[in-house]
């Protein structure tokens, strides 16, 4: 504000908050960016010494961002406890199934304070867990000091300053806009919500749902085919994240609908890419191998298909996406199933038969279980229709 002679008084300046951000692949290497540019003081977590003397001497990581120029003020370390050090805001950006290994040696430097937020968009393979659920059990951690970030944020394009949006949700709303507060520049805004549940699954799942758009693509179906998977996919993603406590509206926001588009689209999406060489027939072992960055979608298809089992939630479009991945059901014939076991048609919404009479999925699980002991317990004829 100017006073009488028009003199501007001069802004109470704040110090820049430290941030630490771990694990310097694309993700983590352009969220610090984005912090960076945002006016905080970043340290970049690598685990490789050469990575973080790239990042610190020449300003890039040829690695995973190749010819994007690291901001002058973002520096990187290869010592997890000097990143951490005086750290406000601790950002974990690593696949999703070293998250538990790794929260031991982030334990000891976890000051009282701080507050961890995941970035990452997986389950645990073997308990199903959401990351920010892996992370309470892990540290010693109020629910409110922990967010996650999510939205339609491919690294690459993020990285070149391509205007974006994202989400932060946490427990705590005052958590959630303490985290989008500093993750907010010129190009990157970020939203809040306190529906981790949502916001995480959202994550995870629209990998599930890219993983077999990558595999029609890599058939040569076109457009109808994808429209109609990303939109039955959308319903599977909403009734499984609602089983789980999930507001069904964030699935239809940034970190639902927003992702699968963006992620369903793009072939910079690592799960997208994934799908389509299992779609131009290379195998599961064969598409490990050629990925050389983490593709979340292939391991949380099982844990995924589990959880949806546990809670009568039918999900055919990634139930085939297994089976594609298990070599036992060939590409060509996936397809935007309605149902699994169901002859006749059904409403477009997965709670209603197309008359708006209620037809929930437990009815259908139940349906299932009754046709499967009267067949003797055979096979109902599994995900085709
Ligand atoms: N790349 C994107 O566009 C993007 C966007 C949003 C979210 N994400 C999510 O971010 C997470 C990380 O993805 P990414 O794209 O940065 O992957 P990436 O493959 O590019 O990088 C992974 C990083 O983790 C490190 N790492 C690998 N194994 C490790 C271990 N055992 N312990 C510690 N660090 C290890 C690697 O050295 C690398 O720095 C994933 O959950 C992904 O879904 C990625
Ligand atoms: O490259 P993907 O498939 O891991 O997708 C990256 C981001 O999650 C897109 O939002």
């Amino acid at each position: 504000m100017a006073d009488r002679k028009g003199r501007t008084a001069a802004r109470p300046t704040t110090p820049p908050r430290r941030i630490a951000v771990l694990g310097a692949g694309s993700w983590g290497t352009t969220f610090a960016k984005i912090l960076a540019d945002g006016g905080n003081d970043v340290v970049l977590w690598a685990r490789r010494p050469e990575l973080a003397r790239e990042i610190n001497e020449v300003k890039r990581n040829s690695d995973y961002l190749e010819g994007i120029n690291l901001p002058r003020n973002l520096r990187a370390t290869s010592h997890l406890g000097d990143a951490m050090r005086g750290a406000e805001q601790v950002f974990v950006s690593i696949p999703s199934q070293t998250l538990r290994s790794n929260l031991e040696a982030i334990a000891p430097h976890l000051a009282p304070s701080m507050i961890l937020v995941s970035l990452m968009k997986g389950v645990e393979k073997g308990t199903g867990l959401r990351m920010s659920e892996v992370i309470a059990q892990g540290l010693p951690i109020e629910p409110e000091r922990i967010a996650v970030a999510s939205g339609p944020n491919l690294a690459l394009e993020i990285a070149r300053e391509q205007p974006t949006a994202a989400v932060v949700s946490s427990e705590s709303l005052e958590t959630a806009q303490a985290v989008a507060m500093a993750a907010t520049n010129r190009y990157f805004r970020s939203f809040v919500n306190t529906d981790v549940i949502g916001t995480e699954f959202g994550g995870v799942l629209k990998n599930l749902i890219a993983v077999a758009i990558g595999i029609v693509d890599g058939v040569g179906y076109g457009e109808n085919t994808k429209a109609s998977i990303i939109t039955r996919g959308l319903v599977e993603m909403t009734d499984f994240a609602v089983a789980y406590g999930a507001e069904a509206v964030t699935l239809s926001g940034l970190a639902g609908l927003g992702d699968l588009i963006a992620t369903c689209e793009s072939p910079l999406s690592r799960n997208n890419t994934a799908g389509r060489l299992l779609g131009q027939g290379y195998s599961f072992n064969d598409v490990v191998k050629q990925m050389n960055q983490t593709a979340e979608g292939l391991a949380s298809v099982a844990p995924i298909l589990r959880l949806a089992e546990a809670r009568g939630v039918e999900m055919p479009i990634v139930r085939q996406v297994s089976q594609v991945l298990a070599g036992t059901l060939d590409p060509k014939d996936i397809a935007p199933h309605l149902t699994t076991d169901d002859d006749e048609p059904q409403g477009e919404r997965t709670t209603d038969d197309g008359q708006g009479r209620s037809r929930t999925s437990v009815w259908r699980s139940l349906k299932r279980a009754f046709d499967q002991l009267r067949d003797g317990g055979g096979s109902t004829g599994g995900d085709r229709s």
